[in-house]
């Protein structure tokens, strides 16, 4: 696989007119959601050579992260006359560039496409890296495959419209690279003053964290070992993800992913001795800025069900990737049913719910 040039840019028409010009194409292709399409499509549109791309737009947010969206996309390009040669962009958040580049990867057999994020969790993490996918059978991300960009232009000027629920999602995936980097990249997260966002270091942030995740994806692109460390926090966060929306109560993907997080960061600490002042600060900070989700201990055995299908898992093992303390990953890490349980029981307490 080769490697992704992922771009943090200062002018995204230059960043745009370079990239294109590396992906000769017939016909142009954007793919945007109802809130792009009015939020950040027009910004695109001034470009004079994309005045003629042909848009496609679909339903935002994760419950239209689906195979009926997959295949409205495919039948557009399929009608409106896509061949092996036309070029996709993905102009949104990371269901855009989940759903979109899985579309590319699999139209044809494969077209070319670039990302272009438009919230901060794409910027820092969906939109680099390759996985793509819809969510499938109730589970997220049940059908995809490894299929990077041919480029990602990171314009950081898009964040300015995001709302703050928004914005809190995408920082739960950098303070997860926090988490997996080093002390000084998480403490620069923990103290950050996110009620008055300075977005010129808000933006410098965002390249820190982007490198944290292009670093392991280059040493291991599909996920054979260390890119599990970027699943911290998922193997219980899409548990938490998919309970929500089969209750039809959808939480966004990050916050799943923090308080996934607050469940593993206990079990670090139970099982390989993760400091209990760190994971005290951290679930602190989350505590803070997240809330909680609610559940109570009947739910514990479909939570325990959705923690079967993780993609880690080998067999009838559910796989954690855990931390002995910050940026001191272990991957494969696995326990029995009744931890589990007891790491469930001591979210709720330490959440107070
Ligand atoms: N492929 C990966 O490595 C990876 C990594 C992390 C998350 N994900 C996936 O990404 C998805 C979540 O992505 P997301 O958090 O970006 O959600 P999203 O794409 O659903 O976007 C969230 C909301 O923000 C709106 N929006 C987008 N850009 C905006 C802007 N500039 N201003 C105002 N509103 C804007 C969207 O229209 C949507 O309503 C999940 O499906 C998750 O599973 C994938
Ligand atoms: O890039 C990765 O690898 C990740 O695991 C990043 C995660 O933040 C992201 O949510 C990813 O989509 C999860 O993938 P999955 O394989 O657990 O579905
Ligand atoms: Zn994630």
């Amino acid at each position: 696989m080769s490697k992704q040039e992922v771009i943090l840019c200062e002018s995204l028409e230059t960043s745009l007119d370079r990239a294109i010009k590396k992906c000769p194409h017939d016909k142009l292709f954007i793919l945007t959601d109802e809130h792009t399409q009015q939020l950040c499509l027009p910004a695109l549109k001034e470009i004079s050579y994309l005045k003629d791309a042909i848009e496609i737009c679909i339903g935002p947010e994760d419950v239209h992260k689906t195979l009926d969206t997959l295949a409205s996309v495919w039948m557009t390009l399929s009608e409106k006359g896509a061949t092996r040669h036309s070029l996709l962009i993905n102009l949104g958040g990371g269901m855009v560039t989940d759903l979109g580049g899985f579309a590319a990867a699999t139209f044809k057999r494969g077209i070319s496409y670039i990302n272009i994020p438009t919230t901060l969790l794409a910027m820092v993490d969906a939109s680099v890296g390759g996985k793509t996918g819809i969510n499938f059978n109730g589970l997220k991300n049940e059908i995809g495959s490894f299929a990077p960009a041919d480029c990602v232009l990171i314009e950081t000027e898009f964040l300015r419209s995001l709302d703050a629920h928004n914005f809190f999602s995408g920082y739960a995936e950098m303070l997860k690279h926090g988490l997996i980097s080093n002390k000084a990249h998480w403490a620069e997260l923990l103290n950050f003053d996110t009620s008055t966002i300075d977005y010129s270091y808000l933006k410098q942030l965002v390249g820190q964290s982007v490198q944290v995740k292009e670093d392991i994806v280059e040493q291991d692109p599909l996920e054979h070992g260390i890119r599990k460390a970027l699943n911290l926090g998922h193997t219980v966060g899409h548990a938490f993800e998919s309970l929500a929306l089969a209750e039809n109560r959808p939480v966004l993907h990050g916050y799943a992913v923090v308080w996934g997080i607050v469940c593993e960061l206990y079990l670090s600490h139970l099982k390989i001795g993760f400091p209990k002042n760190t994971m005290r600060q951290t679930i602190q900070f989350i505590k803070e800025n997240y809330g909680a989700f609610t559940f109570d201990c009947k739910q514990y055995e479909r939570l325990y069900a959705f923690m079967t299908h993780d993609k880690k898992n080998t067999s009838d093992t559910i796989n954690f990737t855990l931390l002995k303390d910050i940026g001191d990953i272990c991957i494969n890490q696995t326990t029995n049913k009744d931890t589990i349980f007891e790491m469930l029981d001591f979210y709720r307490e330490c959440m107070g719910i």
